[in-house]
């Protein structure tokens, strides 16, 4: 079934073409790793997907509804850059955005302590049970990127957004935050949008890898022309083009839509 629906998008900022003829569908569930040259618009798609920016032309649907008003996790959709609450502790950021999920948004008597032991358990699994109690100011950028994604996971929400999640992870943090968030997605059902610079890691994670490319390009004007998605991979089947299947036995992912 189709979750989120990306028909003719459009980007500029004052006369410069960011992002054009962007189409994509995707199905709840679907784990999308977005690849593609620096600047070409890979985070500018994610905020549009959060609905922080409005495209030129196009339109953005969520469950056939278009995206209306300020992002706002209520609707589910979580960017893990923006996520973390710098007056909070770190195991608070935790509790607090598993409240969020919750209709009051917040916890109180035995769920909050519940959700204290979960957030410390979290914690551990994460490495960061030792800096439970400081705030979010005091850890180093790769402890920063590992609370966010744990607070962004805590609060379950529908659709994740993550920019680079991992980039400044060692390997070894890095697996152990794979391990995390796949285990994670086995637990609640989520679709996710991932923005990486790193093919293995989004080959390895995502079902769908989408590539933003220019198939435009004036040498004399570079920023004359946007980008669009030139290749969506299936990533759990030999990475196979579904624009190259389609072509070759006439089959297509059912969420995939060429573009307009
Ligand atoms: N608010 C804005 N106003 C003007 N230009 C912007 C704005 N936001 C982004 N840009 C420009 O849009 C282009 C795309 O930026 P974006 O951050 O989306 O690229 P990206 O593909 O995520 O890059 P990277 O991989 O380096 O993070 C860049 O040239 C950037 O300078």
């Amino acid at each position: 079934m189709t979750l989120v629906q990306v028909d003719g998008i459009f980007q500029s900022y004052g006369p410069r073409p960011i992002l054009e003829r962007v189409s994509l569908s995707v199905g709840e569930g679907e784990f999308i790793s977005i690849v593609g040259a620096s600047g070409c618009g890979k985070s500018t798609f994610l905020r549009l997907l959060l609905d922080q920016e409005r495209p030129t032309r196009g339109q953005i649907t969520v469950d056939g509804q278009p995206l209306k008003g300020e992002p706002d996790r209520t609707r589910g959709i979580v960017f893990q850059r923006y996520s973390v609450f710098p007056h909070l502790t770190v195991r608070d950021n935790i509790v607090a955005a598993e409240g969020l999920s919750r209709p009051l948004g917040r916890l109180f008597g035995p769920a909050r302590r519940a959700a204290r032991a979960r957030a410390d358990a979290t914690l551990d699994r994460i490495g960061l049970a030792h800096v439970a109690h400081q705030y979010p100011a005091a850890l180093s950028g790769g402890m920063q990127q590992r609370l966010a994604i744990a607070q962004a996971l805590a609060a379950k929400p529908r659709i994740l957004l993550l920019d680079e999640p991992f980039g400044a992870l060692d390997p070894g943090t890095r697996e152990q935050m794979h391990a995390f968030l796949t285990d994670l997605r086995q637990e609640t059902p989520m679709t996710v949008f991932m923005v990486t610079h790193d093919l293995r890691e989004a080959f390895k994670l995502g079902d769908r890898v989408i590539v933003f490319d220019k198939t435009r390009w004036d040498p004399h004007d570079p920023a004359a022309y946007g980008a669009t998605i030139t290749y969506d991979f299936d990533a759990r089947n030999g990475g196979i083009p579904y624009q190259l299947k389609e072509d070759q036995d006439g089959s297509s992912h059912p969420a995939a839509q060429p573009a307009a």
